[in-house]
């Protein structure tokens, strides 16, 4: 098991929960009504704050049904927390580009995450060439 230390800014949003059994991702939720016109962009607070166990970092992506119920496209796609995002102020947030005119309440779950190990540590070696097997480049595959 791991622990993970957690700050809430508000007593608006219900506990994070970690549900044994049903899906290992944690839904987040909006800590303040926002309301965005559609074409908008802006950065939804999740109202938490956290200190992830050492050599993790957590990946933010939105729920199936973010859309349906919010219009919402996650500007990022994959929001990536860093272990080092870790401190009093740094706030959990979603960017988001509403498809239509929409409201997102306090407490609307609107997003998920799970914690990720850190890839191992690389360094990049350069050369002329490589020995693997060529695949012909992007996209050269798959078709009929
Ligand atoms: O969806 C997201 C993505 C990131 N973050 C926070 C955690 C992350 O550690 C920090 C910085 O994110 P990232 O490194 O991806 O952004 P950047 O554009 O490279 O900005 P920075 O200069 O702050 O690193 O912002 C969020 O709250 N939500």
């Amino acid at each position: 098991m791991e622990q993970i230390k957690i700050k809430y800014f508000t007593d608006k949003i219900d506990k994070l929960e970690y549900i044994d059994g049903k899906s290992d991702w944690i839904d987040l939720r909006a800590s303040e009504e926002v309301t965005l016109k559609k074409g908008e962009f802006k950065l939804i607070p999740l109202g938490v704050a956290m200190e992830l166990p050492k050599g993790y970092e957590a990946h933010i992506v939105p729920r199936s049904s973010t859309y349906k119920n919010f219009g919402l496209i996650q500007a990022n796609h994959c929001g990536i927390v860093d272990g080092s995002y870790c401190g009093d102020n740094d706030m959990w947030r979603m960017p988001v580009i509403a498809m239509r005119d929409t409201t997102i309440h306090v407490n609307d779950r609107i997003c998920q995450f799970r914690i990720m190990k850190n890839q191992p540590r690389i360094c990049f070696e350069q050369v002329d060439h490589l020995e693997g097997a060529d695949r012909g480049g992007f996209g050269s595959t798959g078709k009929n």
